[in-house]
């Protein structure tokens, strides 16, 4: 499975516990707690980002990187976004900036 399907895949599965019930589904716990719920959970996964790097654990950076970007998709859902939006916007920055280097090598 390429990377976007995962985030794809995923981004299915998190639209689809939106109604699910709260006590069986972490997802559908996390949007009956609200937003403020949510972001706060996206800080502290971000901060655990952060001391994982500075303790220089590459694997727990994984872990903890994963988290984040879980619930950073969790966040999106909820605002009803997705993957797609976040990395059409990459896409057109890395465009954008391909074009520049081109120029640069050419001038
Ligand atoms: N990828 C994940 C995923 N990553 C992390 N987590 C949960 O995110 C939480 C992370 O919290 P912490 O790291 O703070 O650890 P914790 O102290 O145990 O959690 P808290 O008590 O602080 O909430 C844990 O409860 C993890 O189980 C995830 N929960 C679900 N998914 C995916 O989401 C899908 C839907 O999940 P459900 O809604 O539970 O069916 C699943 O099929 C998975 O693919």
């Amino acid at each position: 499975m390429s990377d976007d399907r995962v985030l794809e895949q995923l981004a299915q599965v998190l639209e689809s516990r939106k109604g699910a019930d709260a006590s069986s589904s972490y997802v559908a716990s996390l949007y009956a707690k609200g937003l403020d719920s949510i972001l706060k959970k996206v800080g502290e996964e971000a901060t655990e980002t952060v001391v994982a790097a500075k303790n220089g654990e590459p694997d727990q950076l994984v872990h903890e990187m994963a988290d984040l970007w879980f619930h950073s998709l969790v966040l999106l859902a909820h605002q009803g976004l997705g993957p797609q939006q976040v990395l059409a916007e990459l896409e057109r920055r890395f465009g954008l900036s391909g074009l520049e280097e081109k120029a640069s090598r050419q001038g």
